[in-house]
């Protein structure tokens, strides 16, 4: 097995950067389907090339790697202690390289390890079987899509779809929830893994276990068949649509598994995940370790490459003066951000800062370090990368979920006189009341685009709380060209609001039951 280590290494490489092949063509599947020109289809072509742009970068897909979990089966008496070792190794070396995040922290101190090892972080299953070779599967799935992860206890009573029993159509309405209140923070259009019975964490396991189907795969139960075939042409009905913009596609996969239950409990557990769908695996030679075959299509198989440079031409051939386009240059102004509306598409140029959870506690009850003054704060966690002569350098740079900045945004942007808060997926009404007694906007980035954000950041201008760790920490990062949707103007208007709103009267329209 002297190979199980590259081959390891290799898979997390591939994993990160290379969205499997199964997954690209629903996103394929995705852009034919959503209605042209809309932010929905811009959204989708914007994710196109992201994703294509990370293979060709070898550079992360989206700056949240995830929970790295690996599930490995192997042949009876193979060394687990020795694997688990070079696993552990892998997962270092592949973050030093900038491959993975940081992502490990400290869960009361929130001390980042720094090389995504620690209690509880990889996740290792092993598993045995009757087969001579080694499968090491693993799943990169990030925060945001996580925290949409939910669990419902049948009988229920569900907002929009009223009454849930311990039955087939009760467990319809389950699905249909999950999707609802998802919206757009875990960077739809998703897939969904269900679980179905178990107790609660089992529940949840077999759900991710279902993440490792094949997108185009058929479930062999024929009630299962039908839960997925009607969450699939019924989910796209909810108008949620690509990162919550409105649109015609909501979700790309549903795969619904089944396991005993307790008599007195009845679980439907669900997982979420976003379109960066990073799931791979890899078939390996039991003496060498070497990899014999993939268990899933790669990427490279299903290419994005002419829809690139179709893109960048179109790019390239409209004049400044034909794009719609409002650039601010920061500082912004409160005129300019009075005179935005929702639906605008501005590009920001100048200085913005990164800023999430830590920071946004922190400058509660704490001075800033630098003049917030008409500033672009973007909640973001960054892969970062130091060269040789200290210079920092951005590898990934998406959007993280604005909603849990919402206890503390409207205060902040009063306090420090920000202008434009980025992020994705939206805010709550007290942050819409900040922006429209100060005059700001929310804009709204493209979740999981972190190689076609990372390119907007041309150089580092430096970094305030290093200590809270690198995707905490602020950067100051000179900006050309970062793109971003208006969705909460300084007028009162959430477009997050009104997709929310008539999602839920679809929702509701699903009441009915339809699996007696
Ligand atoms: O942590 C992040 O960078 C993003 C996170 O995955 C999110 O979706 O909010
Ligand atoms: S930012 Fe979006 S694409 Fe990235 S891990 Fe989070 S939910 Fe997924």
């Amino acid at each position: 097995m002297q190979h199980f280590y590259q081959s390891v290494y290799d898979l997390i490489v591939e994993t990160s950067t290379n969205l499997p092949g199964d997954v690209r063509r629903a996103v394929q599947a995705a852009q034919e389907r959503e209605d042209k020109g809309t932010r929905s289809a811009l959204s989708l072509s914007r994710i196109a090339d992201n994703i294509h742009m990370a293979e060709c970068n070898v550079s992360p897909i989206c700056q949240d790697t995830g929970m790295p979990t690996f599930i490995i089966h192997c042949p009876v008496g193979a060394n687990q202690i020795v694997m688990k070792k070079h696993i552990l190794d892998a997962v270092a070396n592949a973050t030093k390289a900038s491959k993975l995040r940081t992502n490990s922290v400290d869960s009361l101190t929130g001390a980042n390890s720094g090389d995504n090892l620690g209690p509880g972080t990889p996740v290792i299953h092993f598993e045995q079987w009757e087969r001579d070779e080694v499968e090491v599967k693993l799943i990169l799935k990030g925060g945001g899509c996580e925290n949409k992860n939910i669990q419902y206890s049948l009988p229920a009573d569900l907002e929009g779809v009223g009454k849930a029993g311990r039955d087939l159509d009760g467990i319809r309405k389950c699905i249909m929830h999950a999707v609802y209140q998802a919206q757009g923070q875990g960077c739809s259009a998703g897939f969904i893994g269900v679980g179905i019975g178990g107790d609660r964490t089992s529940g949840y396991e077999l759900a991710k276990h279902q993440l490792f189907r094949q997108v185009d795969d058929v479930n062999e139960h024929p009630d299962l068949r039908k839960v997925e075939e009607y969450v699939m042409e019924h989910a796209n009905t909810l108008g949620i649509g690509t990162m919550g913009f409105g649109g015609q596609v909501t979700l790309l996969g549903c795969k619904v598994g089944v396991m005993n239950r307790l008599p007195a409990s009845f679980f439907v557990s669900v997982a979420y995940n976003c379109w960066a769908f990073r799931r791979q695996g890899v078939l390996l030679n039991p003496e060498t370790g070497e990899i014999n075959g993939w268990s899933y299509p790669r990427g490279t198989e299903v290419s994005f490459q002419e829809a690139f440079e179709a893109s960048a031409e179109e790019a390239r051939n409209t004049p400044q003066e034909e794009r719609k386009e409002i650039v601010l240059t920061t500082p912004i102004s409160e005129e300019q951000i009075r005179s935005l509306k929702v639906g605008d598409v501005v590009v920001i140029n100048g200085t913005m800062h990164t800023g999430r959870d830590a920071l946004h506690k922190h400058l509660m009850d704490h001075d800033a370090p630098i003049d917030l003054n008409g500033a672009a704060i973007y909640h973001c966690g960054p892969v970062m990368s130091k060269d040789e002569s200290g210079e920092w350098h951005v590898k990934a740079a998406g959007p993280t979920t604005s909603i849990r900045e919402e206890p503390y945004q409207g205060e902040i942007i009063k306090k420090f006189g920000i202008r434009a808060v980025i992020g994705k997926g939206g805010m709550g009404p007290k942050t819409l009341a900040a922006l429209k007694e100060h005059g700001g906007v929310y804009l709204n980035a493209i979740g999981g685009a972190a190689q076609y954000y990372a390119q907007c950041f041309k150089k580092v201008e430096g970094v305030d709380f290093m200590e809270f760790g690198i995707p905490e920490a602020m950067w100051h990062l000179e900006t050309e060209g970062f793109a971003a949707i208006v969705t909460m103007d300084s007028h009162g208007n959430s477009l997050h609001a009104d997709v929310e709103k008539n999602a839920f009267e679809k929702l509701a329209a699903l009441k009915e039951p339809v699996f007696k």
